[in-house]
């Protein structure tokens, strides 16, 4: 049987895999002085450090041959040239567009045959949104009551919510232009912990949906709009209400003035939106120049992966390395840990970016993939990550490959604690490294004076095996400019290990079901519902939740 070029480029990796001693780490350094030299790249101002990983010349050459395999740089092209990449919604894929000038000429090719210009409609709707931003800060638009808004509510969830959150949780500093708010749970306790903080005469609502459909941002939205209502009157309220969505027909019925409605296409995911009218928040309340800054990051960090060299493209690279961990090693989890108190809501937005994309069983021709796909995306800032859950990477039985992200310069002038943040950083990466040696440990209790029964009885608690993987990138500083960089870098590794797997990574079936028979529960719920067809297990719990809200069953 003749193997395809993909296959023979997988069953090198997997042969590579095999070798004894793969996945080591501490030995690469020790017979390369010059690895960090070697495997470190630098572009768009971003440091990339794989020298932690166990990745050598060998195993990137075969990575570098399985990327060629898998064409992922003619489906990169195809992706840029607007054609059907999301085969199973039959969609282009153009966030890049949203980050490009006009004269970059993005067009998407439509199911029904023919393009339609991206870029037109795109700097059209970036107009609007400068237009309506500059408006809202310099009170040209004001509220039902002639008072100008200080807050800015943004009403949506997943990637209606988390991109925009997270970079205005990295972007907004006290001297910002408006306080963006989130609310996306459709657990009320949500908006009854934001709503004492807003005056309604003051405050704007984003309704942000690309489908206009979604169950908890519409319920969301409905309290929302009612308690303006209770407090402007209904006419008053729609001067306070903006929407972010494709579905115009929604909208409108959802009473929603057209002018304020803020279009994007079906050419752009929702986790890939932040760049779109989704990040009207993000304009509102860190300002204009802020967003434009984060395009343009965006754009440079396209650019790159556009034109630059396999073995130098960043994007390309973090994907390689994961693929190595998740197939090569059989690695299923990745962390995520910002060395940056700003970063704090990436490692979620990468949650949805990554598991969403990638956590899928089937090829694009829906055949079972034959390789792992997605690993489980965690994380959270570091130094705090330290003191929940390093421990198991440190000492737990599997290694869990890490994202450090570093920032060398801080925007705050405490220098002191900038250096503690970046010292535990490195020191984190480096234990991961390093582990620590029976003897290393025995020196030490001994040093510190401990008995040897003591240190017989510690020993193995102490032990850190190290040799454990970690990936980090250094950035100059955080800046709406870098932050678009980075973001980008990892939009882009998505998908690039989309490519590798075969796999579509812009669609998102697996969250279809789950929201169906939330559907068919909801009535049963009600106080007259009763308890329809379930698996035992559901069935009873839905009857001890209506035993404990006292209806009967
Ligand atoms: O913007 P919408 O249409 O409300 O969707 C919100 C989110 O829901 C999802 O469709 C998943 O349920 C995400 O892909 C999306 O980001």
């Amino acid at each position: 049987m003749t193997l395809s070029a993909r296959e023979t480029a997988w069953a090198r990796i997997h042969l590579l895999a095999r070798q004894p001693g793969a996945g080591s780490i501490r030995p690469l350094f020790d017979a390369d002085p010059e690895r960090f030299e070697r495997f470190h790249r630098k572009a768009c101002g971003i440091l990339l450090d794989m020298s932690k990983t166990s990745i050598d010349s060998e195993i990137l050459a075969a990575l570098l041959e399985l990327a060629q395999a898998s064409q992922v740089t003619a489906r990169r092209d195809a992706m840029a040239a607007g054609q059907i990449v999301n085969q199973t919604e039959q969609r282009a894929v153009l966030h890049m567009a949203l980050r490009a000038p006009r004269s970059a000429g993005f067009r998407a090719a439509l199911p029904e045959g023919g393009y339609e210009d991206a870029s037109a409609s795109v700097e059209e709707t970036l107009e609007r949104m400068r237009q309506f931003t500059r408006a809202i800060h310099t009170g040209d638009i004001r509220g039902a009551t002639g008072e100008t808004f200080t807050d800015v509510i943004n009403i949506g969830i997943g990637g209606s919510d988390l991109g925009p959150f997270m970079a205005s949780r990295a972007l907004w500093t006290v001297r910002s232009p408006m306080r963006p708010l989130y609310l996306a749970n459709a657990d009320a306790h949500n908006w009854e912990a934001i709503r004492p903080r807003l005056n309604p005469h003051r405050t704007l609502m984003l309704v942000a949906s690309k489908t206009f459909t979604t169950a908890e941002t519409m319920a969301n939205a409905r309290v929302v709009r009612g308690w303006l209502e209770r407090n402007l009157g209904e006419a008053g309220a729609r001067r306070h209400m903006a929407a972010l969505s494709t579905n115009h027909e929604a909208t409108s019925a959802f009473g929603i003035m057209p002018d304020r409605v803020f279009g994007f296409h079906d050419w752009v995911g929702g986790r890939f939106s932040l760049w779109s009218a989704i990040g009207l928040s993000i304009a509102l309340g860190c300002g204009w120049d802020e967003f434009s800054q984060l395009l343009a990051g965006a754009r440079s960090m396209d650019e790159h992966f556009l034109t630059a060299p396999p073995e130098q493209n960043l994007p390309l690279l973090l994907a390689l390395i994961t693929a190595w961990h998740v197939n090569g090693l059989g690695l299923k989890a990745h962390a995520i840990l910002p060395y940056d108190h700003r970063l704090s809501r990436f490692p979620a937005h990468l949650q949805q970016l990554e598991m969403e994309s990638l956590g899928k069983r089937v090829t694009l021709a829906g055949e079972p993939v034959r390789h792992d796909t997605g690993p489980v995306i965690f994380g959270e800032p570091g130094t705090n990550a330290q003191h929940s859950f390093m421990q198991l990477l440190h000492q737990g039985t599997t290694p869990v490959p890490a994202d450090f992200v570093l920032v060398a310069n801080p925007n705050h002038p405490y220098a002191d604690n900038h250096r503690l943040l970046l010292a535990n950083g490195l020191a984190q990466a480096e234990a991961l490294l390093r582990g620590r040696t029976e003897a290393e440990v025995t020196a030490e209790m001994r040093k510190a004076g401990t008995p040897p029964e003591e240190i017989a009885r510690l020993l193995p608690h102490r032990l850190f095996p190290g040799d454990r993987p970690s990936t980090t990138l250094l950035l100059d500083r955080l800046d709406a400019y870098t932050l678009g960089q980075l973001v980008a870098l990892y939009e882009h590794k998505v998908f690039c290990l989309g490519a590798l797997w075969d796999i579509d990574a812009f669609d998102q079936w697996g969250v279809e079901l789950g929201k169906q028979l939330a559907k068919s529960i909801l009535p049963e719920l009600e106080p007259a519902g009763r308890v329809g067809e379930h698996d035992p297990s559901t069935a009873g719990l839905i009857a001890r939740i209506r035993d404990m809200q006292g209806n009967p069953n």
